[in-house]
């Protein structure tokens, strides 16, 4: 378990996060992606926000766009606390296992939007940003958030 230092500023948290990671990776705790130099964790596991946020990678902000760091670190988070660190998108699409759990009536918009991308024409959610780039990607919806997809089988 690697706890964020709360310490110090967000900046020092996630540089101390990604310096945490760097050493799991060192000792073959966690591995290497195959095609990039990106941890790969056997599994992350993903809370999605009602405006389709997963990590703290929220909808329109520049982390999404972060493609150097593991670990990136923001001071404007839309939902408090406002400074936090998060993994990246390399970092979870690097991943052999992704889960993504959403439940209640307030994620049905934001799941059919990341899954089936036709809730309006605006950019990808982070959500539907999150496509692991050879691991898997498995939804656990209630039947509350699954209420606006379509053409989906579900299991009891
Ligand atoms: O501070 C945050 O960013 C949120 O707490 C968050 O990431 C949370 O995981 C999702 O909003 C889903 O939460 P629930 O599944 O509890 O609705």
């Amino acid at each position: 378990m690697t706890s964020i230092n709360d310490g110090v500023c967000a900046e020092g948290a996630a540089d101390d996060y990604t310096f945490a990671i760097r050493q799991l990776m060192r000792t073959r705790v966690v591995d290497v992606c195959d095609t990039c130099d990106c941890p790969k964790f056997d599994l992350i596991l993903l809370g999605m926000g009602p405006d389709g946020h997963v990590a703290s990678l929220f909808p329109n902000h520049p982390a999404l766009k972060e493609s150097d760091d593991w670990i990136t670190f923001i001071v404007d988070s839309p939902e408090s606390p406002p400074e936090r660190i998060t993994f990246t998108l390399p970092v979870i699409n690097s991943a052999a296992n992704v889960a993504i759990v959403a439940a209640g009536s307030s994620k049905a918009d934001a799941a059919l939007q990341a899954i089936e991308g036709k809730a309006d024409d605006g950019p990808p959610l982070p959500a539907g940003l999150v496509r692991p780039s050879s691991g898997k990607l498995v939804w656990f919806l209630d039947s509350e958030a699954a209420s606006k997809l379509g053409n989906y089988k579900f299991c009891d």
